[in-house]
């Protein structure tokens, strides 16, 4: 059984008051559903204290999008795990392709991250996934492999529980392109016979794998329908209730 996890990922959008306002539409509006499907939402760091207030009376929960690998100290601009989980934020998005692309994160460097994390005991949600070149040139399932070889280097089986993969194809974030069903549910079922290996098949059937990448109310269903999806990270449709609520729903209503 593994139960559908629906994320927001807010990336470098809203400001206090809409964050706020979001938050508290995303808490009513899935009321009902979060009986049978988890849901997270993940603001810039600026409103992660805001949204977890807007947020305390409902079974939303609060996710940071990046972290240090470091303990605090002197390290300018940088927001440590142990700061987090401080504040009672209980995951953090680590490996997001925007962050390998544009701001040039490594495997090495999200797997430090990853190991930080869950040290301080936050869920991580990793995410992997190819360029449109790779996937053209047929790399797609090496790119997978060599990025979850990376970034769980030296994870724990007993850590694995406190982990979660997101499959987002770079080519599908944002562009408005989603992968089709069968492409995601391949790539889906591709990691989990990866985590089979270097695991358990315990693990690899417990694993959540979501997947990213234009996901909107209009294709929910078809995504979520397909056997190895367990749920969503949504970037651009999670900035409204209106188009967030009905991807919760839609994971609600399939939950496995
Ligand atoms: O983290 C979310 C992904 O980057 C997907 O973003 P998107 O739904 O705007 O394509």
């Amino acid at each position: 059984m593994r139960r559908y996890l629906i994320a927001g990922n807010w990336k470098m959008n809203t400001n206090r008051d809409t964050a706020v306002s979001l938050a508290k539409s995303i808490a009513d509006g899935s009321q009902a559903a979060t009986g049978s499907v988890d849901v997270l939402v993940c603001p810039p760091f600026p409103y992660l204290i805001p949204v977890q207030d807007a947020a305390s009376e409902s079974q939303v929960t609060v996710g940071a999008q990046n972290c240090y690998f470091e303990e605090p100290g002197a390290f300018t601009g940088e927001v440590a795990a142990e700061m987090l989980a401080d504040l009672g934020i209980q995951s953090v998005i680590l490996g997001h392709s925007e962050r390998r692309h544009v701001l040039g994160e490594t495997d090495a460097i999200i797997n430090r991250k990853v190991l930080k994390s869950l040290e301080k005991g936050l869920q991580v949600v990793l995410c992997v996934g190819e360029l449109l070149e790779e996937r053209e040139a047929e790399k797609t399932n090496d790119v997978l492999d060599e990025q979850m070889a990376g970034g769980l280097a030296s994870v724990s089986a007993e850590q694995m529980a406190n982990v979660v993969i997101a499959y987002e194809p770079v080519w599908a974030i944002g562009t408005g392109k989603t992968a089709s069903p069968e492409q995601a549910d391949s790539a889906h079922a591709h990691l989990r016979k990866w985590l089979e290996s270097h695991y358990t098949s315990e693990i690899a059937n417990g694993m959540r794998i979501l997947y990213g990448g234009s996901v909107k109310p209009a294709n929910a269903v078809e995504l979520l329908s397909q056997e190895n999806v367990d749920g969503a990270l949504v970037g651009g449709a999670s900035l409204t209730a209106e188009n967030f609520v009905p991807i919760i729903e839609a994971g609600a209503s399939l939950s496995k």
